[in-house]
């Protein structure tokens, strides 16, 4: 059986909508669980913009999972169809990006996503990033003894990557995914009325 997706949006009014007529691609990064796919559908479907994962592009045109890739071609194969996903879907014009949590360790993927538009940082802890991803065999970094010192270490390394590439940084707790993503909107309307001087 196919999965079942849920295309849901939120209901956004005409104003806030046009607010976003000239805002360029917005990507999500993150650690692995804090909700980059989730949210990212969510806000396209909203916004009503083009949506891309990368993980799943790449999954779609090399017909193998992220294990099976990580499987047969190491973390650095994966590494290298990952940067080629960023910067083809970088080059896409107003559209919505999830990326796979560690797209953010090579600086050139870094620079592409910056250069398309606005980054958004989806951050939250560790123990919380376990509770999202422990039964969900799909990340093949996570499937070791300690899922949880291993996202502490991910964390702790790649935290100040995130924030510091970051125009918006929106930390998730225990509320929905479809809130995550109206603090999204919310944060992004806010920063074009100051860029534009009216705050
Ligand atoms: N803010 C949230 N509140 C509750 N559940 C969440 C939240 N964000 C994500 N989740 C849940 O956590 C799980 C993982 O989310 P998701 O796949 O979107 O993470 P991701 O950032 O895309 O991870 P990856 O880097 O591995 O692709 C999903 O089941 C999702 O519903
Ligand atoms: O954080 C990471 O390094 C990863 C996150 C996932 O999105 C996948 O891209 C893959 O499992 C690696
Ligand atoms: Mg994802």
């Amino acid at each position: 059986m196919s999965k079942k997706r849920i295309h849901s949006s939120l209901p956004i009014t005409a104003a806030q909508q046009a607010l976003f007529a000239d805002v360029p691609n917005i990507s999500l990064v993150g650690l692995m669980g804090s909700g980059k796919s989730t949210v990212g559908r969510i806000l396209a479907n909203t916004l009503k913009r083009p949506y891309f994962d990368s993980d799943e592009e790449i999954v779609s045109r090399t017909g193998a999972s992220v294990p099976t890739i990580f499987e047969i071609e190491g973390e650095a194969g994966f590494r290298e169809r990952e940067a080629k996903m960023i910067r083809e879907l970088s080059e896409k014009q107003q559209v919505v990006i999830s990326t796979g949590g560690g797209a953010v360790l090579r600086e050139d993927n870094r620079a592409a996503l910056k250069a398309g538009g606005l980054v958004v940082y989806l951050s939250t802890t560790p123990e919380r990033l376990l509770v999202r991803t422990r039964y969900d065999r799909n990340r093949p970094l996570l499937q070791n003894p300690d899922p949880l010192g291993t996202l502490k270490k991910m964390h702790e390394f790649r935290h100040p990557i995130y924030s510091q590439m970051a125009d918006i940084i929106v930390t998730t707790g225990s509320g929905q995914v479809s809130q995550v993503a109206m603090h999204i909107i919310e944060a992004i309307s806010k920063k074009i009325a100051k860029d534009q001087g009216l705050t």
